[in-house]
């Protein structure tokens, strides 16, 4: 699997999620700064990271949706290549028409940095089908911006379609309003695009996906992404 991680100024996830990406995939991924045109030949997975790019300033994520690389990732997606966004990265595929809906101000009004329990709510994307039978897993989030916004029709369709990713949920899996750390609308953690192949997400997988960092309930995304690319190969 070859894969790039997008870096704004500002990002501070980027090598959290290189790390991630590369240890599932066996190769490093590239690092490609947001100014570049391009990005780097024969790639199968583009990746955005979290972080605060562009100070936050406007709206999360909006500036960096208009850098110049964003438009080489609307091709790469529009060409069906996968799209991964994590927590600002989720922000800016947001502000850049790539995922319906909008991420707001959380509830509390309040930073929340903690981890949580989601629920695994379809196996059937490239992101997701290794997670198997671990159905419920433990993510750290950290984000001011994170209440998922969708009109009824938008949620409804969502559902419909299988698109909902991840939900937040108790320890035993229930979608609870206590378990909802930002206010999101039905408990939404994560979303995928209509054609499957983009997954925007508020929490962190790839801070939970070795031994070492106190857990691995994030590794299944990584090889998921690295068994997804392997098929069609
Ligand atoms: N960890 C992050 O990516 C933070 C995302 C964003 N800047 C927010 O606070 O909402």
């Amino acid at each position: 699997m070859k894969s790039a991680v997008i870096v704004f100024p500002g990002s501070n996830c980027d090598r959290d999620l290189a790390v991630a990406l590369g240890a599932a995939a066996g190769r490093p991924a590239s690092m490609v700064w947001h100014k570049d045109a391009a990005l780097p030949p024969g790639l199968d997975v583009v990746a955005i990271p979290g972080g605060f790019s562009f100070g936050d300033y406007l709206r999360c994520g909006a500036i960096a949706a208009r850098s110049p690389i964003m438009r080489a990732v609307v091709d790469f997606a529009h060409r069906g290549g996968i799209v991964l966004g994590i927590c600002n990265g989720f922000q800016i595929l947001i502000e850049a028409g790539l995922l319906p809906g909008a991420l707001m101000r959380n509830q509390t009004l309040k930073f929340v940095c903690r981890d949580v329990h989601l629920s695994v709510e379809t196996l059937q994307s490239p992101f997701t089908s290794a997670f198997g039978n671990q159905r419920v897993i433990r993510v750290p989030v950290a984000h001011h911006d994170g209440a998922y916004i969708a009109d009824y029709a938008l949620a409804a369709r969502l559902e419909a379609e299988d698109r909902i990713a991840f939900r937040y949920v108790d320890a035993d899996g229930d979608a609870t309003e206590a378990a909802n750390p930002n206010g999101s609308v039905g408990n939404i953690a994560g979303v995928l695009s209509d054609n499957r192949r983009i997954l925007g997400m508020m929490p962190h997988p790839e801070r939970l996906a070795d031994p070492q960092l106190g857990g691995t309930d994030g590794a299944p995304m990584f090889r998921s992404l690295v068994e997804a690319v392997a098929e069609v190969a």
